[in-house]
């Protein structure tokens, strides 16, 4: 099970980037050199790296983190080793106490994600108009400090797709130009590995709960009509933020995730922040050789509340640029999100009204990110 043997004729025939330290170490190094040095040509090497450079009068509009507490690193992120026979309880506990969760040995070739990887900081490389060629996010497409069309903000630029293939190649021309075929078969087996392991994930909760259909969430994205999403982030260091003392900005503000469950990659960048039950905010250290996986709303509501989606949200930096790769697992539309019945005590009621994915989905994208999404469809809420 844990030896997916995926074709990906095109490993071989791409050149190798190392993406170990895709944080762009060098460029950092250069960076700081020509900042000292040259302030010009440092602008001028900022201009042609780090893709959106921000100037003052617009870093006014973001919400800046200059608070100086020391970042709080959490030490107790559970780590579940996939091939381990104690994953399915490990998997439960760790939904149930934080709805956050790494997962090691999970199958996935890091070539393949390290391809993707360098493909979509090509991509964030180009010249804006350019980019922008690739459709701008409604929600898909291509987005640049705009999070969806309720007024957030944040310091990132994206693209936003659809994760089923016909999606990829149909838009895949305009995104990837020339290198187009190519990537395109990356993507999509990107995103065939990834719903792989995450099935496998669902299972391990099912089971891990005592359900006996194991499927029960897992078939939720391999239906022909799933609504499942695949996003990359790229976070530009911001130098405007390079005088401050402890110079952080909202990269993505504090969300839940509205799918079932969602699967991060991202490279060597902190920025990454979890909300724990008691409300304090902890970094996530970054590990690329790893996932990390959110518990969203729709879970929170299939266990009737027994997980609780995950709060979180991205610090982007004066300094790192962060790229990251979000699968999002979402039910197709018509699909009723309501506790599992089997999982339900004795005489115990639903905490939700009902409702489908398509009525929460159309509800969360009139919403802001920080808004509590869930909280319209509670029983005894208007
Ligand atoms: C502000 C928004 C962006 C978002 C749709 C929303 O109206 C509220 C939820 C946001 C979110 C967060 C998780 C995913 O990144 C996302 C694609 C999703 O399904 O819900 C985004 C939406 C988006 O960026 O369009
Ligand atoms: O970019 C990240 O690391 C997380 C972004 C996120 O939470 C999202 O896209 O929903
Ligand atoms: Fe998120």
């Amino acid at each position: 099970m844990h030896s997916h043997a995926h074709p990906f004729p095109y490993l071989n025939s791409l050149p190798q980037p190392n993406l170990q330290n895709h944080n762009n170490l060098a460029i950092q190094t250069l960076q700081l050199n020509l900042l000292l040095s040259s302030p010009t040509s440092f602008l001028l090497l900022l201009a042609a790296s780090a893709m959106v450079v921000c100037s003052k009068p617009e870093l006014d509009t973001f919400s800046v983190i200059n608070d100086c507490k020391p970042t709080t690193f959490v030490s107790e992120i559970p780590v579940i080793d996939l091939s381990k026979s104690d994953a399915k309880t490990l998997v439960v506990k760790a939904c149930e106490e934080i709805g956050f969760f790494k997962v090691i040995n999970h199958g996935v070739p890091m070539e393949l994600i390290s391809i993707l990887e360098s493909e979509a900081v090509k991509f964030f490389s180009l010249p804006q108009p350019r980019k922008e060629e690739a459709g701008l996010a409604n929600p898909f497409g291509y987005g640049n400090k705009r999070i969806g069309s309720n007024g957030d903000i944040g310091w990132i630029e994206y693209l936003l797709l659809r994760s089923n293939p016909e999606f990829i190649s149909e838009r895949s021309l305009s995104i990837f130009g020339e290198s187009q075929e190519m990537f395109c078969s990356a993507i999509n087996d990107y995103i065939s590995a990834l719903k792989m392991m995450t099935c496998e994930i669902l299972e391990l909760v099912a089971e891990g709960l005592g359900i006996e259909q194991i499927n029960v969430f897992s078939k939720l994205l391999t239906e022909e009509e799933s609504d499942c999403l695949f996003r990359i982030n790229h976070y530009p260091p911001c130098p405007d933020l390079q005088g401050l003392s402890c110079p952080n900005v909202i990269g993505f503000g504090e969300h839940t995730d509205p799918q079932i469950i969602s699967v991060l990659h991202s490279n060597n960048s902190t920025g990454l922040e979890i909300s724990l039950r008691d409300g304090t905010w902890v970094s996530v250290p970054p590990d690329q050789s790893s996932f990390f996986i959110n518990v969203g709303d729709s879970l929170q509501v299939m266990t009737n509340g027994r997980f609780k989606s995950v709060k979180h949200r991205v610090l982007a930096n004066g300094l790192n640029s962060r790229v990251s790769m979000i699968y999002f697992g979402g039910p197709p539309l018509d699909e009723k999100i309501a506790p599992i019945p089997s999982l339900m005590e004795e005489g115990e009621e639903s905490l939700y009204k009902e409702f489908t994915w398509s009525e929460y989905k159309s509800s969360v994208f009139k919403a802001r990110l920080v808004d509590n999404k869930l909280e319209n469809f509670e029983k005894g809420s208007e």
